[in-house]
């Protein structure tokens, strides 16, 4: 279990890596079990003839930035049109190696799981477990496609007009990636650390340490719904406007914040609000968690929830700093790639800690 836990996560900064990169859309087909590798020169070409024929090869943009005060996202057309052979096979390379990652995942998974099940060794509870997890893996690599898919449908008009996925579907899919990262992480944990417990039979410190879980797992969950915000801030590259914080362009509320009709459309379609929304979320995720490193100094929790509690704590430092940086300098891809990790790491902490609590007395 916890080397699976562990690739889950690596596919995911992977996933981070290709999108970051903008190699996503370099493989302009699929295929369940794998796509055949160019081997000559003549089947490269046909490779990048087909790439030619999408929006993004068609009409690639590239954000460069004024460095102001003020902020000002100056887009100009790079020519994709000129790109060499050599440079199509990295971005090809990039996205063949990310979903070679994904299948990889998935036959560790899977071989292992069916020759246990077909030899008896899943009682019923693990069975349904295991079947879940199984599915979740497949309903991801779905869901990869059809995300690549909307970036590759002719749906882009007009020369500011940037080529992307769908910042639904981007959203979709990381939140699955997520999603299964953490139930991996859970199974692990139970077999690997199993979580301890609070030796008292006082009721008031015992009620105390559940309210104390009971502000961890919304710590938790805060953190799983930033992550789903900053999707949609990397879907939208709403990352590049408004590069200064805690202002932004000198305004607490940005005047654009309900440009688009309807009011609603703004929350997941409008670059401003969606950063606007990130980073509320981000800044209240980590006055919380830092709420909660205060609490667990005076209450008694199982000894390992005090370390959990700090590591929770520091990563949420860690991660609202990466992500400032982050903002402040233009979205540069170490940086960008380290806040999506760090994201998953600040995840990780805060299920180990919730885990830690698990067997806290009724
Ligand atoms: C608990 C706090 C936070 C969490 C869990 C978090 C998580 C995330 C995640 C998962 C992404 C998407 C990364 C990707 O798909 O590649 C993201 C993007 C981003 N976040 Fe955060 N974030 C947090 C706080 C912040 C804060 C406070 C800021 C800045 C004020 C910020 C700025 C950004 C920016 C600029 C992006 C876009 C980067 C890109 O285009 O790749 N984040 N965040």
């Amino acid at each position: 279990m916890s080397q699976k836990f562990c690739k889950c996560r690596y596919s995911s900064i992977l996933g981070g890596l290709t999108r970051l990169t903008e190699s996503g859309l370099s493989m302009v087909t699929w295929k369940l079990l794998g796509e055949k590798m160019p081997a000559t020169d003549e089947e490269w070409i046909t490779e990048f003839n087909k790439y030619k024929q999408y929006p993004e090869f068609k009409m690639q943009v590239t954000t460069h930035h004024l460095p102001s005060s003020m902020t000002i996202m100056f887009v100009f057309f790079r020519k994709n049109r000129e790109m060499t052979l050599s440079e199509f096979k990295w971005i090809w390379y990039m996205e063949y190696g990310h979903r070679m990652w994904g299948r990889a995942i998935g036959a560790v998974f899977l071989i292992p799981a069916a020759i246990f099940w077909s030899r008896g060794m899943f009682n019923r509870a693990l069975k349904i477990r295991v079947a879940a997890f199984g599915a979740l893996i497949g309903a991801q690599g779905l869901m990869g496609w059809y995300m690549v898919k909307s970036g590759l449908e002719d749906r882009f008009h007009g020369e500011s007009d940037v080529p992307r996925v769908s910042q639904y579907r981007l959203a979709t899919h990381l939140g699955l990636a997520f999603v299964l990262y953490t139930l991996f992480l859970w199974s692990a944990l139970d077999n690997l650390l199993p979580a301890g417990t609070i030796q008292t039979a006082s009721r008031q410190l015992i009620s105390s340490a559940r309210k104390f879980r009971m502000l961890a797992h919304t710590c938790k969950g805060m953190v799983f719904l930033t992550a789903i915000s900053g999707a949609f801030v990397a879907g939208l590259d709403a990352g590049l406007v408004y590069n200064s914080f805690p202002k932004m362009a000198d305004k607490w509320i940005p005047d654009d914040i309900l440009a688009l009709q309807p009011k609603s459309s703004n929350i997941t379609e409008n670059p401003t609000t969606v950063q606007f929304n990130h980073r509320i979320l981000g800044t209240t995720t980590l006055t919380l968690i830092s709420a909660l490193w205060l609490m667990s100094r005076n209450r008694i929790l199982p000894p390992r929830a005090y370390t959990a509690t700090a590591a929770f704590g520091i990563m949420a430092w860690i991660q609202v700093i990466l992500g400032i940086s982050t903002l402040l300098t233009y979205v540069p891809v170490s940086l960008a790639a380290s806040h999506q990790a760090g994201s998953l790491m600040t995840l990780s902490t805060a299920v180990w800690l919730t885990h830690e609590l698990k067997r806290l007395p009724k």
